[in-house]
């Protein structure tokens, strides 16, 4: 548990997040080889609580699983109704980056500044629907912004352009923020994202609906690099 490995997701942007929501839980350590021979520099694990989304996936277990066989960084998407009982726990069991929902907390700037206190990275998510100025009281605190482009709960949903208008004025008014988007995240969409100022790109479909995840992320790096600077 440290901030280091924040600074290793940080230096990996422009990079493409595997989002493990879809890949093959019975074969967890395979899956894990596989993306590490693919490339990917950093993980995203959806944890969601069948409460704040109408979806169930995993806890701390499978994060701690993961941890033991893979040294890459962990950015744990939290979609839970509440991030700070399980922030702990989820820090214990090797998460390096927490991302909580804005929509499900009261005071963002306070969650925002006790996950910090945990040593970890923090993030602040949003879902389309939801406006910029929700996450504007802890924009100074928090280490990444992730912007929506599906509503949270479910992978394998159309990319919302909405994002983009969201990614190009937190670009231009927080220049250091890191910036992720989630959602629809494809060959097409990639681009666009990118252009919009974005660093970190979770996909989940795009790679593992594919048999070989290094020529799918080797697709969207290439997309992501067709970007001018
Ligand atoms: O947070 C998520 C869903 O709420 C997932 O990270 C996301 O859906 C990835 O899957 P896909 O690329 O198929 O949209
Ligand atoms: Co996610």
């Amino acid at each position: 548990m440290s901030r280091d490995k924040l600074e290793l997701i940080r230096k990996s942007a422009p990079s493409v997040l595997p989002s493990l929501l879809l890949c093959d839980f019975g074969d967890l350590k395979g899956e894990l080889a596989r993306l590490e021979d693919a490339g990917a520099e950093v993980l995203h694990l959806d944890v969601m609580d069948g409460n704040f989304v109408g979806n169930l996936t995993y806890g701390m277990p499978i994060v701690e699983g993961i941890r033991r066989h893979s040294d890459l960084p962990m950015d744990v998407h939290l979609m839970i109704t509440d991030p700070l009982a399980y922030a702990k726990p989820m820090v214990d069991a090797g998460a390096d980056l927490l991302t909580f929902h804005v929509e499900a907390v009261d005071d963002v700037a306070a969650v925002a500044a006790q996950i910090r206190e945990m040593g970890v990275g923090v993030g602040v998510a949003l879902n389309p629907e939801t406006p910029l100025s929700a996450i504007e009281p802890c924009l100074d605190i928090v280490d990444l912004a992730l912007v929506m482009s599906v509503k949270a709960g479910f992978g394998g949903q159309k990319f919302n352009p909405v994002a983009l208008d969201k990614l190009r004025s937190l670009k231009q008014s927080h220049p250091k923020l890191l910036l992720e988007i989630d959602g629809g995240i494809d060959a097409t969409t990639i681009g666009p994202a990118r252009e919009a100022g974005c660093d970190l790109f979770v996909v989940g479909s795009a790679i593992f609906k594919k048999d070989d995840y290094k020529a799918a992320i080797s697709v969207l790096d290439d997309a992501i690099a067709g970007v001018a600077e």
